[in-house]
């Protein structure tokens, strides 16, 4: 057995957001793998990243991911750059992927001054996001199953799609 859902995407997608509301609507529980990891490590992300580093934190978050996808009946939502794990691309094969597509104007809106996000903290948080989304289009499109477009669409009309697409 294995997870209904994982959710996969860039900061601002809403993997948080629609995963909470696609869980609640299919009566199954989320398991959010940045919230693992706080869990497992007892350190908020920032914390992390500011402490040890984001490798640190990527290896964190790789053994959240395993231990998500090992979840029964439940929706799961990575992280945004748990897909840069070689070793988690690999372990997603075989499961339903949804990508949550965003653009970068859309997206720089939702994460605004990237507070509790510590990767676009930065001075140029568009910049930094157009970066991301240049770097790993190709491994969330490698990894889903499915792709959503979330620009221009309610948190709800997103749910409705992706109900609709499983
Ligand atoms: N479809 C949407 N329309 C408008 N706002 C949205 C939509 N989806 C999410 N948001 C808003 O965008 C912000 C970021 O959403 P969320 O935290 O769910 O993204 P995330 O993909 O989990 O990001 P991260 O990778 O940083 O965890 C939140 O304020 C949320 O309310
Ligand atoms: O896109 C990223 O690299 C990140 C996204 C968040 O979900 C957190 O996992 C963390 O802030 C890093
Ligand atoms: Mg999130």
């Amino acid at each position: 057995m294995s997870p209904r859902v994982v959710l996969v995407g860039p900061p601002g997608a809403g993997k948080t957001t629609i995963g909470r509301k696609l869980a609640a609507r299919l009566e199954l529980r989320l398991v959010d793998t940045d919230q693992l990891v706080e869990l497992q490590s007892g350190r908020t992300v920032p914390e992390i990243f500011t402490t040890d580093g984001e490798a640190t934190f990527r290896a964190l978050e790789e053994r959240a991911v395993l231990d998500a996808l090992d979840e029964d009946e439940a929706v799961v939502s990575l992280g945004g750059g748990a897909v840069l794990s070689e070793r988690t691309r690999a372990a997603l094969a075989g499961h339903t992927v949804v990508f949550l597509a965003v653009g970068m104007a859309e997206g720089v809106r939702r994460t605004g001054m990237g507070v509790g996000r510590p990767l676009l903290a930065g001075i140029n948080p568009r910049a930094t996001f157009k970066a991301m989304l240049d770097a790993r289009l190709g491994l969330y499109r490698e990894v889903a199953t499915i792709e959503v477009v979330t620009d221009g669409r309610s948190p709800a009309a997103v749910v409705d799609a992706v109900l609709a697409a499983l």
